[in-house]
C-alpha cells in the first residue's frame, strides 16, 4: 500500500410474463423524487463523512484466500448467471450501466475512452428488450457521444442529469419531452467558476486536468506524478474553502467535485423506475453494473430494495454493496450478450 491511502483508492475500490417495454417512457415529468432533491442540501456533517468513506478501495494486491472468499460473496456474474436469471423470473429486466471502466477499459486520457462497436452492439441487443440507462459520472452529451444510441436513458453528471430516449429512436413510443430532471441546475454557474479557478490553480503540476461535466467537475491524476499527488488534492482543497455547497469525492485516479445535494447514482436509479412506472412495484428486476465507487451508491439502494442485482467490475476485490462480479468490460458484453440469448430463447418458447 502507498502511503497515499486515499488516492491509491482507485482500482485498489427474467423471463417475464408481461412483454417488455424498451421504450416505455417517463409517466410523470419528472417525477416527484426529482423536483424535491435540489431543495436537500447535504448538511456539513453528511458531506464530510460522504468525502471521508473513500479507505477500504485500495491498491494492494489481494492474497489467494482473501481472493477466494471475496469471490464467494460476490460470485461471477457469468458463472452465477443462472441464479440471477432464476432470481429475475416473472419480473421486468431494466438494465442500468455505468460508462467508463465498465463499457469501455479505463485509459489515460479520458477523451479517448471510446467504446468498441461490438459492444455497442451489446448494449443495443439489450436495450432491444429491456429498458437500458446509462449513468454516467461524465456529462451527459459526453457520454452520449461515446455510446451514440439515440434509444436509451442517459443520466449524465452522476446522476444530476437525466434524459429519456430521443424522439427519433424507434424506440420512443411517446411524444418526446426535453430534459426530465436537473435537480443540481442552479449550481451550473459555479460550477463553471471553479472549473475556471481548478484549471488556473492546476496549472503548475504536469499532467493534471480539471474535465467540466456540467453539474460536476473532475480533476484527473492518472498521468500526474505520485509524489505531486498530495499537492494537487491540497490545491483543489484550497480552492473548494471558498465554494461550502461543493463536496469533494473520489473515483479512480480522480478528484470528482460536485453540489453538496443529496442526489447521486442511487438517486438516478430510483428516479428511472419511479419514471418507468415501477415505484414501489415488485415486478422489476433492476440490473446495475459499475466499476466505481460513486455506483456504490446505487448497489446500495438496490440492496435496500432487496430487488434486483448490484455487479461490480473489478479484477480486485474491494467492499461493495454489490451482490455479483465481473472482472472487466469485455465480461460485461459477454454477461449482455447472455441476457439478451436468454430472452430470446425465451421468446422462442
Ligand atoms: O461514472 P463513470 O462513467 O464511470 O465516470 C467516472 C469518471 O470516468 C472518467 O474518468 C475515468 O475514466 C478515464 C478514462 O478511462 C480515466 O482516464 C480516469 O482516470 C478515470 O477516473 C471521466 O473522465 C470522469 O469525468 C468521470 O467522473
Amino acid at each position: 500500500m502507498t502511503k497515499h491511502t486515499a488516492f491509491a483508492a482507485e482500482d485498489a475500490a427474467v423471463a417475464a410474463p408481461a412483454p417488455a417495454q424498451p421504450g416505455r417512457r417517463f409517466t410523470s415529468y419528472p417525477p416527484s423524487s426529482c423536483r424535491t432533491a435540489s431543495a436537500q442540501r447535504m448538511d456539513a456533517g453528511a458531506a464530510g463523512a460522504a468525502a471521508r468513506a473513500t479507505g477500504s478501495w485500495l491498491d494492494a494486491a489481494p492474497r489467494r484466500a482473501e481472493h477466494d472468499d471475496w469471490m464467494e460473496k460476490h460470485p461471477s456474474a457469468l458463472t452465477g448467471f443462472e441464479s440471477v436469471l432464476a432470481a429475475a423470473k416473472g419480473k421486468q429486466v431494466v438494465m442500468f450501466l455505468d460508462y467508463d471502466g465498465t463499457l469501455s477499459p479505463i485509459v489515460k486520457d479520458p477523451d479517448t475512452a471510446v467504446m468498441t462497436e461490438e459492444m455497442r452492439d451489446a448494449v443495443r441487443g439489450v436495450a432491444e428488450h429491456f429498458p437500458t440507462a446509462i449513468v454516467s459520472g461524465r456529462c451527459r452529451d459526453k457520454v452520449f457521444n461515446f455510446v451514440k444510441l439515440a434509444e436509451l436513458y442517459y443520466a449524465g453528471s452522476h446522476g444530476m442529469d437525466i434524459k429519456g430516449p430521443t424522439p427519433e429512436s424507434k424506440h420512443a413510443k411517446a411524444k418526446a419531452e426535453a430534459v426530465l430532471c436537473q435537480p443540481a441546475s442552479e449550481f451550473l454557474p459555479v460550477i463553471d467558476e471553479v472549473y475556471r479557478a481548478l484549471t488556473a490553480t492546476t496549472a503548475a503540476i504536469p499532467g493534471a486536468t480539471v474535465e467540466n461535466n456540467k453539474f460536476c467537475l473532475s480533476v484527473h491524476f492518472r498521468c500526474v506524478q505520485e509524489e505531486k499527488w498530495r499537492a494537487l488534492e491540497e490545491q483543489v482543497r484550497s480552492v473548494l474553502k471558498e465554494y461550502p455547497d461543493l463536496r469533494l469525492t473520489r473515483g479512480r485516479k480522480v478528484l470528482e467535485i460536485r453540489p453538496s445535494i443529496k442526489w447521486d447514482k442511487g438517486n438516478a436509479l430510483q428516479f428511472l423506475l419511479e419514471a418507468l412506472g415501477f415505484a414501489d412495484s415488485n415486478n422489476v428486476f433492476p440490473i446495475y453494473i459499475g466499476d466505481d465507487r460513486t455506483d456504490e451508491d446505487a448497489f446500495k439502494v438496490l440492496r435496500n430494495m432487496g430487488q434486483g442485482i448490484g455487479i461490480l467490475v473489478s479484477k480486485i476485490p474491494k467492499e461493495t454493496s454489490a451482490s455479483y462480479s465481473l472482472r472487466e468490460p469485455s465480461e460485461v458484453k459477454e454477461f449482455l450478450h447472455k441476457l439478451v440469448k436468454s430472452k430470446q430463447s425465451k421468446q422462442r418458447d
